[in-house]
């Protein structure tokens, strides 16, 4: 009888609110944690048919709301190579989210089983973790339900950062095999990091302290973690400086600081107390995000985002390739979304001369670009991005001879990097220490990279619509195909600015419409993001 079926039955504990209609959205299920429920039992049930029909890998399930408000929470799919979850199933994952009652979640889930021909003879493991909002645990026993009613066996990672949940995925699938990634645990994560950090950094000096604004968020403690597998400065070693690490009240997560906050604000946490030219960096609430910034002598404040990361990187492994005799066999490309800032797109295609791919937004599509290049570095501008070595460029790397001292020392440091950096995803922890090796080796400060190029002035402004899913883009969301004729209407405001570029986009994330401006001068960008604006609450009533 179907009605003593155990999902159905442990569905019922996990009610869909009636009025409300789930979408998996750019990174994943996120909204307030008190409609999360039966979003997150059903999430379980999914994530068990993704590891039944892949012969029982592991999938990683993360219940994260990363920068958003503590009341919200979330929750996203991992698969078994630490990517995120594969397009095609977030279909799936919104129509199990959608199901209007325990019955027809049942029949879904029943045909979802024949149509994808997942044999239910096979293993389903299931590997999951938290960041440290309140409704966290709650939101665990919802998919614990879904765990136990569909037969799969897990694992209880507790608190962890995102990328360090990616991160586990793809040790426990690559165990035992010629990929093997690392040790599937938390200690092993540092271990690897931690390692390879000191194999990268050779005999360089650190200019001075790092302080990590940690959004008071699951990034704090793990910080605090990872430092003790490192040197200490007294040894020669990095000294970083951990603030904004208190996650005993969860309202203080993400509030007045964090790297949303620094990006979005253009300006640093107000408890930041940096002497110029000190270098601060800002985590997100599930620390796959990561910003840089500083206080120039005469107090402006400037950011070093994601463009700057990926520029940065570039740069530098671009130059190691190089100097390892690797120059001609292995292509180092960027890939950007159209919110990077026009001056790091000309900095990367005429100073570097390495190719940049522009995709949709949503690291996801990033990643895939990414992989096509030999190595790809990617980063969304508001700091959440990793690089990517292909196998061939592993094998290469791995495989040289190197012909002088001075080869021999660009390619232990360029393998110590493929070590160092986290190549599942975004993670803000692997990037800061990147970006810490880089700027000792090159024995700069944030002043210095900051000279790289200028940044064009530039505004991200959020547009509340009746309906943002009538503006429909194109050309990887650089140009809007509906509402008719309003795509026209900014060409012929962004035509009269100089360097002006603009463009409207749905967020996948927000009930808004996001307009971005950037243009020669601080008053034109603000000038032409105000006027595009206009058009866009013009077109959305
Ligand atoms: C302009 C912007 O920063 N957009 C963010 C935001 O997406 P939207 O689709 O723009 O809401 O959240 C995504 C998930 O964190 C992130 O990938 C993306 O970069
Ligand atoms: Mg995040």
């Amino acid at each position: 009888m179907t009605s003593q079926n155990p999902i159905v039955l442990a569905s019922a504990k996990y009610p869909k609110p009636a009025e409300r209609t789930f979408q998996y959205g750019t990174a994943g299920f996120r909204m307030k944690a008190s409609l999360l429920d039966s979003v997150v039992y059903r999430v379980g049930l999914l994530a068990a048919l993704r590891s039944r029909k892949l012969n029982g890998q592991r999938i990683g399930v993360m219940i994260t709301a990363s920068h958003n408000p503590p009341e919200d929470n979330g929750v996203k799919l991992v698969d078994p190579m630490g990517e995120m979850l594969e397009g095609s199933w977030e279909t799936y994952a919104t129509t199990l989210a959608n199901a209007p009652s325990d019955q027809a979640l049942l029949e879904i889930y029943d045909k979802l089983t024949s149509d994808l021909n997942i044999k239910t003879e096979n293993k389903a493991r299931v590997v999951f973790a938290r960041d440290t909002r309140a409704s966290g645990p709650r939101l665990v026993s919802a998919l614990l339900a879904a765990l136990e009613a569909s037969g799969t066996e897990y694992t209880d990672y507790k608190l962890l950062t995102t990328p360090q949940l990616h991160y586990i995925t793809r040790c426990l699938n690559t165990k035992s095999t010629p990929y093997e990634y690392g040790e599937p645990t938390e200690q092993g994560y540092y271990q690897k990091i931690a390692a390879a950090f000191k194999a990268a950094t050779g005999t360089r000096k650190f200019n001075g302290p790092v302080t990590v604004d940690c959004a008071n968020g699951v990034g704090g403690p793990k910080l605090r973690e990872l430092i003790k597998y490192l040197s200490s400065a007294s040894e020669g070693g990095l000294e970083i400086k951990v603030v904004n690490d208190n996650v005993v009240e969860p309202e203080r997560l993400n509030h007045q600081c964090g790297a949303d906050f620094v990006k979005t604000n253009q300006r640093p946490p107000p408890s930041s107390h940096a002497a110029p030219s000190a270098r601060c960096a800002s985590l997100d609430g599930d620390a796959d995000r990561l910003m840089y910034y500083f206080n120039d002598s005469d107090s402006s404040f400037h950011l070093l985002d994601g463009d700057r990361i990926a520029t940065l990187a570039a740069l530098f492994i671009g130059d190691l390739a190089r100097n390892a005799g690797l120059g001609e066999k292995i292509k180092v490309g960027v890939v950007q979304t159209a919110y990077a800032n026009g001056a790091s797109t000309s900095y990367i295609t005429q100073d570097l001369r390495l190719p940049v791919v522009c995709t949709p937004t949503g690291v996801k599509h990033l990643h895939h670009a990414a992989t096509r290049f030999d190595v790809g570095v990617y980063f969304e501008a508001n700091g959440h991005g990793t690089v990517v070595f292909s196998d061939l460029a592993l094998k290469r790397i791995g495989k040289y001879e190197p012909q002088s001292p001075a080869q021999a020392s660009a390619l232990d440091t360029l393998r110590a990097l493929t070590a160092l950096i986290n190549q599942t995803v975004g993670d803000a922890l692997s990037d800061l220490l990147l970006v810490e090796v880089i700027l000792a080796h090159k024995a700069w400060g944030p002043k210095e990279w900051h000279l790289t190029y200028t940044d064009l002035p530039n505004r991200l402004g959020r547009i509340e619509v009746a309906d943002r899913n009538i503006f429909k883009t194109t050309d990887a969301e650089r140009k809007l195909e509906s509402p008719p004729g309003v795509q026209a209407q900014i060409d012929a405001l962004v035509g009269k600015y100089k360097n002006g570029r603009s463009f409207v986009r749905a967020s996948g994330t927000e009930e808004a419409v996001r307009v971005y401006a950037e243009a020669a001068t601080r008053g034109e960008a603000d000038d032409l993001a105000a006027k595009v604006a206009d058009v866009v609450k013009r077109a959305g009533v």
